[in-house]
Formats: structure tokens, C-alpha cells, sequence
């Protein structure tokens, strides 16, 4: 199993480029099981969950082509029939987003059989929402042997439109019901929509198949079903999570790195709390130029639904509040799990205490390093910022997790000038 060694206390210094969003990358892979046409996706991220997700597409017969064989960021997709509209455990219980084939499947074919998940690092997840939408929509849903079996309404084979209000507000939850409601008959309307800029880019590419959404980047998104969608060219929007880890390496670290091919507009929240921080940063359309000299200031914050703070940088913040000049209360409200990481900060020497979901993150003079363990992506991804910064050497076990969301970060960081390899 692949380790990351770490060698502490080097700055950054560099650019990078930003990789496209894995959370928007996979609802759209799976918007490709709506159409029998050509769907061609440029800035496609390379990390393991895509490709998971694109052996699961080639899994239920879906043609997956990269037309230059050595650029793996263009990719086209053609589900010009659907041998098989399942989505077995082994491939679930490896990705989460799987369940994203649901809505897809049963849209356009009138079946699905999906493995439901199980729970996670992070909390439990359930997909209730997913299945309550669905059933709205006239969809029989049984759960059986750990599957969710789904049935459009016969004979029409189609599913209805209907007003659904989500309990509470679901990144995967409207993506699913969103592209389940494209293909239905009449109107849907999704109340306590996400407003994750994932969602909207989602919805984009379903505009561009011939889609009828409005209500893009609110809480309330219409669908007019259509017959049929067709094929799209569509280029995935960057990913928001890699360019904060990034912030925040550099935060942790001090020197100068300059971010390309991003987009600082959907980091409002993060780049506020970066710059308490200390972080001074110039910021163009699709480029962000980030500086940092001294010992962070701590930064207090709780993580909530888009525009709010993401839940998916509360680790990388952790880790750059465990050097800081102060103490802060990080308080996590999405996730009821999601403070794997501490453990593991504390055995590279910060002082962080948990109760409940808050954490008080006493800031230290050094980290000095360890072996630790990496639980789950941003875990990983925090407890390398944390390598980073610390004096020494440090061994992350189990990057697995990081690999199932960053795209090479070991080979961007070194270019920056970090000391850091992959070993087996
Ligand atoms: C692939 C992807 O896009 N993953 C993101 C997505 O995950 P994901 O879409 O799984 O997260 P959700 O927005 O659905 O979860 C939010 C909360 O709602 C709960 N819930 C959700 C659905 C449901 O049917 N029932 C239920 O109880 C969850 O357990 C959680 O406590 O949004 C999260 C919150 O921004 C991010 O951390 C993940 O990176
Ligand atoms: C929690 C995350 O992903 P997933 O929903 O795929 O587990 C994440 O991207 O931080």
C-alpha cells in the first residue's frame, strides 16, 4: 500500500494548476446515462474516484474513449444502450457517489438496481432523501439484500413530476433527484435545493443536453421534463476543495505560490477566513496569487451548506489552526464524524480537544513529525499540510483515501518545492 513521506519546514514556492472538480465531475459523468448520444467532458480531473466512476459506466456497457490516450483530462462518453442499469456493492462500497447512477438509471431506462452505502469514516450518510424524492416522482423503491430496486411507473415507464422538499439540504440529493426529474413527465420542482457550485455545473451540462432547468444557484430548482436529451460538449468547473488545500498549504507553510486555472469565486467563505488568517492574496477571474510571511493568526469557524463554509476544508483549516499563533473553535455541522483527523494532528504534537461536534484547536510552536494515518480524503489531505509544517520526518499511511480525490497532489506540492514521495 502506498505511503507519503514527508520531510517538514519547507516553503512553497510556484504555480499550479487546479484540477476539475471531482464533486462536479462525477454527477456529470453520470448525466451521461441520460442520453444514447456522444457526451465529450473536458477539464476531467484524474484521481481514482473518476476512475471508478468510469468503470462502472463501462461496466453497464457505457463506451468510455479518451481521444488522446495521453491527456486524460477529454473524455467521451456514449451510453448508446444500457446493457445493464446496476451498480454492484464491490463498486458502491469504494465510492460513495455511485448512488449517483440512480437517478439516471431510472430516468431514462425505467430500472435500477443500486447497492445502497453504507456508512462512512465521516458519519452515516443515508440516502433517504434520494429515495423519497424518487418515490414522489412515482418511482417504486424496495430495498432488498442490501439493494435499492428501483421501478419507473408502468405502463408509461416514466416518472412524474412533483414538489419535493429534501428534510434537509443534499449535495447528492438534488443532483440524483435533478437528473431523475430531466427525463419525467411535467414539472419538478426540488424546494431546499443545494446551491454547491457542483449543482450548478451539473445543471449546466443538463441545459446543454437539451434540459430544462431554472433556479440555477438558489434553493429552488424547476425541471420541465423533456422526451429526450442529446449529446453536449461540456468542460467540468475547477475544483474548489483543491485550491483551498492548496491556500492552506502555503498558509501553513509561509512563501509565495500562484493558483491557475481556478475559480476564486466559488471560495468566498474560504478565502475570508484565509485572509484572517494572514494569507494576502491577489486575485484574478481564474488565477489566484497567494503570500505568506508569517505565523498564521487562529481562525474560528463552523462549516454549513454553500455559501457557508465547506465541511470538505474543515481538516486542512484544522491543521493550519494547530500552528497558529492563538487558539479557535472549529465547529462541524455537516458531518457528525468528521474529526478523524484530530488523533492524528495530536500525535504530530498540536493540542486539539473535541467536544461533541466542536474542536478547540490551542495553536503550538512546532508540529515535529510522525507516522500517522490517513482515514478518509480530507483527513489525508490534512494531515499533509500538517507533514508540511513539521519539523522532521513524517510517514502518512493509508493515502488511498487522498488518492481518491486529488489528482497527483504529491507531484504538484514537490513542484512547489515540497519534500515529499510516494513510497510503497
Ligand atoms: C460526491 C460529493 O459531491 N460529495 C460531497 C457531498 O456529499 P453528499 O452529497 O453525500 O452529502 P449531503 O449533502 O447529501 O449530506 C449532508 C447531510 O445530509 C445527510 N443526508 C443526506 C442525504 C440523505 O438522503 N439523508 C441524509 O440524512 C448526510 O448524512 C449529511 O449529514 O456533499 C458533502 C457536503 O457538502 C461533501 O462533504 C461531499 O464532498
Ligand atoms: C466527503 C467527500 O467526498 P465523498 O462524498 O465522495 O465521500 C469529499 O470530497 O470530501
Amino acid at each position: 500500500m502506498d505511503k507519503l513521506f514527508i520531510q517538514g519546514g519547507k516553503p512553497l514556492h510556484g504555480e499550479v494548476r487546479i484540477a476539475g472538480a471531482k464533486n462536479a465531475a462525477l454527477p456529470i459523468l453520470c448525466a451521461a446515462l441520460l442520453t444514447k448520444d456522444l457526451v465529450t467532458l473536458r477539464n476531467l480531473p484524474d484521481l481514482q474516484d473518476v476512475r471508478t466512476m468510469l468503470k462502472l459506466l463501462s461496466q453497464m456497457g457505457v463506451s468510455v474513449n479518451f481521444p488522446d490516450p495521453l491527456d486524460r483530462t477529454v473524455v467521451e462518453i456514449q451510453a448508446h444502450t444500457i446493457a445493464k442499469a446496476e451498480a454492484t456493492y464491490d463498486m458502491v462500497k469504494t465510492m460513495r457517489a455511485s448512488i449517483l447512477v440512480l437517478g439516471p438509471l431510472l430516468a431514462r431506462y425505467g430500472n435500477a438496481r443500486v447497492s445502497l452505502p453504507g456508512g462512512c469514516a465521516i458519519g452515516a450518510r443515508p440516502v433517504d432523501q434520494h429515495i423519497k424524492g424518487m418515490q414522489a416522482m412515482g418511482a417504486k423503491m424496495h430495498i432488498e439484500h442490501g439493494y435499492i430496486q428501483a421501478n419507473a411507473p408502468q405502463p408509461s415507464g416514466r416518472l412524474h413530476g412533483a414538489k419535493i422538499l429534501t428534510d434537509m439540504i443534499t449535495v447528492t440529493g438534488t443532483e440524483n433527484l435533478m437528473m431523475a426529474a430531466v427525463l419525467a413527465e411535467g414539472k419538478t420542482v426540488l424546494e431546499n435545493a443545494a446551491r454547491e457550485p457542483e449543482v450548478t455545473d451539473l445543471a449546466k451540462l443538463l441545459i446543454a443536453m437539451g434540459a430544462k432547468i431554472t433556479g440555477l444557484g438558489t434553493d429552488q430548482l424547476t425541471i420541465e421534463g423533456v422526451e429526450a436529451l442529446h449529446g453536449a460538449e461540456y468542460e467540468i468547473i475547477a475544483d474548489r476543495i483543491e485550491t483551498g488545500t492548496f491556500l492552506c498549504a502555503v498558509a501553513a507553510t509561509t512563501g509565495e505560490i500562484k493558483l491557475t486555472h481556478c475559480r476564486p469565486d466559488t471560495l468566498e467563505a474560504v478565502i475570508t477566513k484565509l485572509q484572517e488568517a494572514g494569507l494576502e492574496m491577489s486575485i484574478g477571474d481564474n488565477w489566484i496569487l497567494a503570500k505568506m510571511q508569517k505565523r498564521p493568526q487562529p481562525v474560528s469557524f463552523r462549516t454549513s451548506e454553500y455559501p457557508s463554509f465547506p465541511t470538505d476544508m474543515q481538516a486542512q483549516f484544522m491543521a493550519l489552526n494547530t500552528i497558529a499563533n492563538g487558539s479557535a473553535r472549529v465547529t462541524e455541522t455537516i458531518f457528525e464524524n468528521r474529526f478523524m483527523h484530530v488523533q492524528e494532528m495530536n500525535r504530530l504534537g498540536a493540542s486539539i480537544s473535541i467536544d461533541g461536534n466542536i474542536a478547540m484547536v490551542d495553536g503550538v510552536d512546532h508540529l515535529s513529525g510522525a507516522t500517522v494515518m490517513a482515514t478518509d480524503l480530507r483527513a489525508s489531505a490534512s494531515l499533509v499540510i500538517a507533514g508540511l509544517v513539521a519539523q522532521g520526518d513524517t510517514l502518512i499511511e493509508r493515502i488511498y483515501h487522498l488518492d481518491r480525490g486529488y489528482d497527483r497532489m504529491e507531484v504538484k506540492l514537490s513542484a512547489l518545492g515540497a519534500q515529499i514521495e510516494r513510497v510503497k
